[in-house]
This record gives structure tokens, C-alpha cells and sequence, in this order.
């Protein structure tokens, strides 16, 4: 009897043992868009005030991406951090929106993958044209017009647009990028978000 007893109960026990070690295996493996060493590195496209924003090869789909690595220890808060994630995942719902593939960090980093706007910036553009012509100024201000109204609706206010952070993508089309000043606010009635933001020159001008 007493060895019956026993049989039945030591199968049950190693089959739970498995199961959670297989549960184990399965959470400890890093999807290959968030393993650093995924990424190499090929050349700064340009630097902010907590990080810089590298062009880097992601080695499994052998794509380019742009690598924005903000360190922890320049105190960028947490919650900007959240919030900046959080808008660059909403980019694949709006085509005028730079989107992220994948946000992650290791112990001194916090990592965002982007899509790569290899049209450079609507400031080097406008550096470059010298002016644009009306039907310019249009296409570029419509597609603005288009990605902040999507923000709008997400109760995401910017406040930090200006030319610099106006991408482009290698077909002309633009890229709201820099979402690092941003912040997600519902305004109700006479309810303003306080504290002044953005660069000089480009400011709405009720700021
Ligand atoms: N997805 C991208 N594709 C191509 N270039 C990019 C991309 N994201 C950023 N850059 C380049 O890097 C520059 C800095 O990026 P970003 O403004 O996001 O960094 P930042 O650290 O927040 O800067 P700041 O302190 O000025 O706000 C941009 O002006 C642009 O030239």
C-alpha cells in the first residue's frame, strides 16, 4: 500500500518540477531586439543634452536603426524616461510619428531602437534649400499638422518643436522626433499645463 502511495506521488511532483523549469528557461531568454550586442554601432548622428543618437546595424534583420542611449547616471527622470518610451511606441500608429521598434535598458543605459530617418532634418534642409517654395511650405507644414493632431489625441503635448527634430525619411516625408520634453496631459477646460519648455524662436505663443 505504502509503496503505491508512493509511485503515484513522486511522478506528480517531477512533472511540476519540469514544468517550472521550463517556465524559468523560457522568461530568461532575451528576445534578440533587446540584447545590446545585437546592435553595432556605425556612427553618431547626433548628440542631446542626456544622450546621443547613434546609427547602428541590427545584426538579425541586418537593418539599420537609429540607437538613442540616454545614461542613467544624467538623471533624465524616470518618468520622462516612461514617457518618451511610451510616445515612440505610438509612432506605428501614425506615418508622421518617428516610431520605435523596441525600448530597453542594462544597468547604466536605457536603450530606444528607432526607425532610421535617413533624410536628415528639416533644419539642415532649410540650411541647405536656403527657402522653400509655398507648395513646400505646404506639403511639410500638412504632414506636421497631421502628426500633432495624432499626438493631440493622445493628450501628448510636445513642447519641443523646431526644425531640428523635424525628420525626414529617404522619401522626403516627415518624422516628429524628440519626445524627450513631451508630456501627456488631458486639457479640460481653463486646466493649463504649468512650466515653460521648448526652444527659443519656436515656442506656441500662448507659452
Ligand atoms: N530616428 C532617427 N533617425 C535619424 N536621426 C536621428 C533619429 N533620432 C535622432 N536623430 C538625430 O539625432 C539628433 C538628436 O536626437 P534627439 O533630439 O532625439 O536627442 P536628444 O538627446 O533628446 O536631444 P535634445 O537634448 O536636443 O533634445 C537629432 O537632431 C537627429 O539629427
Amino acid at each position: 500500500m505504502d509503496k503505491k502511495r508512493k509511485r503515484s506521488r513522486s511522478p506528480e511532483k517531477t512533472s511540476t518540477e519540469r514544468r517550472d523549469k521550463k517556465r524559468y528557461r523560457v522568461e530568461a531568454t532575451t528576445p534578440p531586439a533587446l540584447d545590446i550586442n545585437n546592435y553595432q554601432l556605425v556612427k553618431k548622428l547626433g548628440e542631446g543634452s542626456f544622450g546621443k543618437v547613434m546609427l547602428a546595424s541590427y545584426a538579425i534583420k541586418k537593418q539599420h536603426v537609429a540607437l538613442k542611449i540616454i545614461e542613467k547616471k544624467k538623471k533624465m527622470s524616470h518618468k520622462d524616461i516612461k514617457t518618451e518610451a511610451a510616445i515612440l511606441r505610438l509612432g506605428r500608429l501614425c506615418p508622421f510619428l518617428i516610431r520605435a521598434y523596441a525600448t530597453f535598458q542594462t544597468e547604466s543605459l536605457v536603450l530606444y531602437v528607432m526607425e532610421y530617418a535617413r533624410g536628415g532634418t528639416l533644419h539642415q534642409l532649410i540650411k541647405q534649400k536656403g527657402y522653400f517654395k509655398s507648395h513646400e511650405v505646404r506639403f511639410y507644414s500638412a504632414e506636421i499638422v497631421v502628426g500633432l493632431q495624432f499626438l493631440q489625441e493622445y493628450g501628448v503635448v510636445h513642447r519641443d518643436l523646431e526644425p531640428e527634430n523635424i525628420l525626414l525619411n529617404k522619401e522626403g516625408h516627415v518624422k516628429i522626433a524628440d519626445f524627450g520634453l513631451a508630456c501627456v496631459h488631458e486639457f479640460k477646460g481653463s486646466k493649463a499645463y504649468n512650466g515653460i519648455s521648448g526652444a527659443y524662436g519656436y515656442m506656441a505663443p500662448e507659452v
